[in-house]
C-alpha cells in the first residue's frame, strides 16, 4: 500500500537535508534525520540518562484515517543504546506543527547526535477510531480477567 504525505520544512530547517527516505524496497519505516537550526548545526550530546527533543525541521499533513508512528533504529539502540522514550511517537493526522524525535540514551557513553544524522523511522499506519460505548456487561472469554504472565513466564 503507498499513500502520499504532504510535507513542509519549518522556517528554521535546513532544507537541503532529504525528506524521509525509504532505504529499501521493502522498508516500512522512512529514516528522518535530525535537522537543527542553523546556530545547532553542531549537533548536541546526549549524556547517558538524559533525553531530548530532537527536531526534524519537517512539517507533515498524514492523510485522514492515518496516523505516523515514529521508532527508534535499531542499530543506534543495539550499538549505543539510543531509543526513544515514546516509542511509538504518534504524529496525529491533524498535527501540523514541526516533528520532534524525544531521543533518550539509555547506553553508558555520552552519544554525539549530528545534524543530517538518521536518528529515527516513520511508519505510516491506518487509524480505527472507536465509538466508546459504555455498557453493564462484556461478553465472556476463556481468559477473562487473566493477564500479566497469567500463562506463565518462561524466565
Ligand atoms: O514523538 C512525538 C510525539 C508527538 N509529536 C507531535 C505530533 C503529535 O500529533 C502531537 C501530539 O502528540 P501526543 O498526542 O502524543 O501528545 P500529548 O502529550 O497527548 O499532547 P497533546 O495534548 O498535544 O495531544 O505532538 C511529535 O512531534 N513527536
Amino acid at each position: 500500500m503507498s499513500c502520499t504525505v504532504n510535507v513542509m520544512w519549518d522556517d528554521s530547517a535546513d532544507k537541503e537535508l532529504p525528506l524521509p527516505t525509504y532505504q529499501t524496497a521493502g522498508a516500512a519505516g522512512a529514516d528522518v534525520c535530525a535537522n537543527f537550526p542553523k546556530a545547532d548545526r553542531g549537533g548536541m550530546v546526549l549524556e547517558p540518562g538524559q533525553r531530548a527533543l530532537i527536531p526534524t525541521g519537517l512539517r507533515l499533513a498524514v492523510p485522514a484515517g492515518s496516523e505516523v508512528q515514529i521508532r527508534p533504529r535499531s542499530g543506534l539502540a543495539l550499538r549505543h543504546g539510543i531509543s526513544m522514550v515514546n516509542a511509538p511517537g504518534t504524529i496525529d493526522s491533524d498535527y501540523r506543527g514541526t516533528v520532534g524525535v524525544i531521543l533518550v540514551n539509555l547506553g553508558q557513553e555520552a552519544f554525539h547526535i549530528g545534524h543530517g544524522e538518521r536518528i529515527a523511522q516513520m511508519v505510516v499506519a491506518p487509524v480505527i477510531q472507536a465509538d466508546f460505548q459504555l455498557v453493564n456487561a462484556l461478553d465472556k472469554t476463556a481468559r477473562g480477567a487473566g493477564g500479566f504472565g497469567s500463562t506463565g513466564v518462561d524466565t
